[in-house]
């Protein structure tokens, strides 16, 4: 049998809450063992080993959590004992953490968050079925060098690509782009396609020495917008700002000369949008070159924030740091 290592860090799938009816809950509630005493046919697919990395609401994620956890995940998958990791993990932050680990882990051993929607109190919880297989596409031979991967409501999606889409409902994870990569039913694990996008061991990213990252703001663009929110993030520290840009990644005037003067001083500004799918295009109304950004291509906010912070222990140049958005 497989050794997978369970790494536990809280969210709704370690959630309890008063009534199987009541929609309150607190999310990080449950310790690892008893998540994984919840699902005992786990056992059937797999030596089972839990350790507890945090117990939190995924909203509450630091940096320092990510540092750590990458640590430690490339600590276990580098022993021939350890096969493969599940990471269980709240559904507010999954996205960022799965990207997170794509760029940072180095190998090319299964790595699966899962998480769940409805807490194991609930009526109908959807946490043990999503850990069945989450187990099961750890132990999959074919999730070998997938990068890191989601496991949510039978689907199987690539860290990079995947993004809550709902707020409360159990299919809240899709692939808006691209689409998912497989499917897992019941622990039958099927692949249909494979991320292109560099990544786990591809990467120039190395963070064992790490353990503080740059510090990236987002800041989400509106009409009748404010030049406030940028000078703060400038005044703050910032060393780079992801704009969650109207449309294709445009800005309301006034906050795009002030992104230009951070952009004057230093700061890397990269367009992203907060249309939710599609690309930020470089050469679209935005004069990218006259104001030194760059763009997100279709990563979001918050995982171009990753990118961005990764990209910025390795070097300031834009060129360079526009270039790892198009290979990342
Ligand atoms: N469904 C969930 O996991 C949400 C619970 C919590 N907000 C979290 O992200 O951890």
């Amino acid at each position: 049998k497989p050794n997978i290592t369970i790494l536990a860090t809280g969210g709704t799938i370690a959630g309890a809450g008063e009534s199987s009816v009541n929609s309150s809950y607190s999310a990080g509630a449950v310790t690892v063992d008893k998540l994984l005493a919840a699902v005992p046919d786990i056992n059937k697919l797999a030596t089972i080993k839990g350790e507890q990395i945090s117990n939190i609401g995924s909203q509450e994620m630091t940096n320092k959590v990510w540092l750590k956890l990458a640590k430690r995940v490339n600590e276990l998958l580098k022993k021939d004992s350890v096969d493969g990791v599940v990471i269980t993990h709240g559904t507010d932050t999954m996205e960022a953490t799965a990207y997170f680990l794509d760029l940072t882990v180095k190998i090319k051993k299964p790595i699966v968050l899962v998480g769940s929607m409805r807490s194991g109190s609930s009526m109908s919880p959807d946490g043990p079925l999503n850990l069945y297989n989450a187990v099961s596409v750890a132990t999959s031979k074919q999730s070998f060098n997938k990068g890191v991967v989601v496991v949510m409501n039978d689907e199987i999606h690539a860290a990079r690509e995947v993004t809550k889409v709902n707020t409360s409902a159990v299919n809240a994870f899709a692939s808006v782009n691209t689409g998912k990569i497989g499917t897992v039913y019941y622990g039958d694990v099927h692949y249909y396609m494979q991320p292109l996008r560099k990544h786990t061991f591809d990467t120039e990213f190395d963070i064992e020495k790490i353990n503080k990252l740059p510090r990236v703001d987002i800041i989400y663009g509106h009409a009748d917008d404010t030049d406030l929110f940028v000078k703060a993030a400038v005044k703050a520290g910032a060393q780079g700002i992801i704009h969650a840009g109207m449309g294709n990644g445009n800005l309301f005037p006034k906050t795009l000369e002030a992104l230009d003067t951070a952009s004057k001083e230093g700061v890397v500004v990269a367009r992203s949008s907060r249309v939710g799918s599609g690309r930020t295009n470089l050469h679209g109304e935005v004069n990218d070159k006259k104001h030194g950004f760059i763009v997100t291509d279709d990563l979001n906010s918050q995982k171009a924030r990753v990118l961005l912070m990764l990209g910025l222990t390795k070097t300031h140049y834009r060129d360079k740091l526009q270039q790892m958005f198009f290979e990342y």
